[in-house]
């Protein structure tokens, strides 16, 4: 878990020192560093560190507005970085100096859509391969794989522009992979969409990802970003509020438990004059313990219920799902506190008090 600190400072995970010994780590498919882009007097990013490992997926959550777009925008050479940003390497090229380079290396599907409903889903198709300077035989083959695992290859001869919304999403995705790129950007893939639809583009994703690809996702559903993403930065007023993957992150914040269910009432009472802070449910002989569903918090949970002798019929640990973390975030009274030390603490076990505002 990696709450970002004001200084910018890398997180451990994102930028491990050198090993001494064994194979280097290797380099990120993305990395930034001290992003920054202000339009006017407004500051959209004011410094952001990231790093992206190679073949993972990495979701930017932010509120409207928060920067998301930009964020793409810029990685994706489409707007230049502010004054003051660090190195931006993507595909192993530097955005500001390799451009080329960089588009070569990534495809991105924005929010507005390349599709052109005018045309057919094939022909937008073929008109991509050209982009590409695909070879005549190559481009049919390419086009029809595609259209074929995108399932499209019934509607392939009608006009996009009678395609379903999550038809144009799968169109739009299969356009960018005619140029088989290595990373991908997708800016909200799946807003607008209906439930199903949704299901389908997240499958995609992850058989992309099977394949190799490393996608820089951002969405606004935290459900999106617990179901497809390896790591997740949550994005507030400029900042890295936190980093981490979604199960570090739910533990930052209030909410987690441990919920003990017992059969015997004599057994629910030891143990309920053994756990000083558990919520009692005597109708249940449930006792819920508050805690962040870590190892070291569960440990001594355990150690005291086994000094008392009796023992559970079952224990749940409940953690608090995106939601929370979310609004516990990008509210702006409430910071989380930054983990204890590596020395302190294992980095799997962050703070999760709220804390004051900065
Ligand atoms: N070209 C521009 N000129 C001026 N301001 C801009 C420009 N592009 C973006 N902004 C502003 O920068 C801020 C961040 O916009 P951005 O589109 O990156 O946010 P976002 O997180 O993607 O939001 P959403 O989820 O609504 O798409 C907004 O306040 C927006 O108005």
């Amino acid at each position: 878990m990696t709450p970002h600190h004001p200084s910018n400072t890398p997180p451990p995970q994102a930028s491990p020192a050198p090993a001494t010994t064994g194979p280097a780590a290797p380099a990120p498919a993305i990395s930034a560093t001290s992003l920054r882009k202000s339009y006017g007097e407004k500051t959209v990013l004011a410094g952001i560190d990231l790093a992206v490992p190679e073949g993972s997926v990495f979701a930017l959550l932010g509120p409207n507005g928060a920067g998301k777009t930009t964020t793409v925008q810029i990685l994706s050479t489409l707007v230049t970085p502010g004054g003051g940003s660090g190195a931006l390497v993507v595909g192993g090229h530097d955005v500001a100096r390799e451009p080329q380079a960089v588009r070569a290396a990534i495809g991105v599907t924005g929010q507005f859509s390349a599709v052109d409903g005018l045309i057919t889903g094939e022909e937008n198709m073929l008109l991509m391969a050209d982009l590409h300077h695909l070879g005549k035989r190559e481009r049919r083959t390419v086009v029809a794989e595609l259209l074929e695992r995108f399932d499209l290859t019934a509607a392939a001869r009608k006009p996009a522009s009678t395609y379903s919304g999550g038809m144009k999403r799968r169109l739009d995705l299969a356009m960018t992979l005619v140029g088989g790129p290595r990373i991908l950007f997708l800016d909200e893939p799946t807003t607008g969409l209906d439930p199903r639809s949704r299901h389908t583009m997240w499958q995609l994703v992850r058989d992309l990802v099977a394949g190799g690809t490393t996608v820089f996702l951002t969405t606004q559903y935290l459900d999106e970003a617990d179901e497809l993403a390896d790591r997740i930065a949550v994005l507030h007023e400029g900042r890295i509020a936190a980093e981490g993957s979604a199960d570090e992150l739910k533990r930052l914040v209030p909410g987690g438990h441990v919920r003990l269910r017992f059969t015997d009432p004599a057994a629910y009472g030891t143990a309920a004059g053994a756990l000083p802070g558990a919520v009692r449910d005597e109708a249940t002989l449930t006792l819920r313990v508050p805690g962040d569903g870590s190892q070291r918090a569960l440990r001594t949970l355990l150690d005291r219920l086994d000094a008392t002798g009796v023992e559970a019929a079952e224990l749940t640990v409940h953690t608090p799902d995106l939601d929370d973390v979310f609004f516990a975030l990008t509210d702006s009274t409430t910071v989380p506190a930054p983990s204890p030390s590596p020395a302190e603490a294992p980095t799997t076990t962050p703070a999760r008090t709220k804390e004051t505002p900065r």
